[in-house]
């Protein structure tokens, strides 16, 4: 049996925390960040010829204050992206694919489950990661359309919290699917 789980959210809202949980519980795991990172090295002449430099951290920085950038950037990353995905999600197994922005990539998946966390509860713990409190929230400003959908998780409270909610979510999804 195929069964695709998506996990979404903003950033810094525990996504690859919760997509670990799955994970360990024999979940194949995808990550559209690092997918993202792979199809960078693959595409480097375009991406240096629309942006002068293959810096992610320079280029980081002009995508998330130019929305313009941003959709450019997305032209170019996002079909390969969506290509790699659907290879990796071939076979008949269990997959968890994180995705912060689930929608815009036009992810198809059997259930999404949505982080959501407070925003000081995100600043905090990504200032502690040394991310800037003006990165995060540009970054934050760029992901206005990330809107909650599916089975949403709050996790501005403790690991502990999160985990029994995980444990819930999990027997629902072993018991509803059979597996
Ligand atoms: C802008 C890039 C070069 C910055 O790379 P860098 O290594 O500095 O940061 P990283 O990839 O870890 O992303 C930082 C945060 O921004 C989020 N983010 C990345 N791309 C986007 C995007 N297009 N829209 C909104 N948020 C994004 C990430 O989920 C993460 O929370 C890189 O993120 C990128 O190439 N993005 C475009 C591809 C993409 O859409 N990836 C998102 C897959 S969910
Ligand atoms: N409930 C929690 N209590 C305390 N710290 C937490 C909790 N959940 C996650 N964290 C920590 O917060 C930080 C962000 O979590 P995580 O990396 O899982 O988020 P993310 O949504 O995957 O972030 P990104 O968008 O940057 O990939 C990490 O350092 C993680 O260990």
């Amino acid at each position: 049996m195929k069964f695709v789980v998506c996990i979404t959210g903003k950033i810094g809202t525990g996504k690859s925390t919760v997509s670990s949980f799955f994970e360990k519980k024999g979940f194949e795991y995808l990550n559209m960040d690092e997918i993202g990172h792979h199809v960078f090295s693959q595409l480097k002449e375009t991406i240096k010829k629309e942006f002068g430099t293959l810096e992610r951290k320079e280029i980081s920085n002009i995508v998330f204050n130019d929305p313009e950038k941003l959709k450019k950037l997305e032209e170019i990353l996002h079909p390969k992206m969506l290509q790699i995905l659907n290879i990796k999600t071939k076979e008949e197994k269990l997959y968890i694919v994180e995705a912060a922005i689930k929608r815009r990539l036009k992810i198809q998946c059997d259930l999404t489950i949505t982080v959501i966390a407070k925003k000081e509860v995100i600043i905090e713990r990504l200032k502690r990661k040394g991310l800037t409190v003006s990165t995060i929230e540009k970054i934050l400003s760029a992901q206005r359309d990330i809107l909650p959908e599916g089975l949403i998780i709050d996790n501005s409270s403790s690991l502990e919290k999160l985990t029994e909610k995980l444990e819930c979510i999990y027997h629902f999804i072993k018991k509803s699917m059979n597996f």
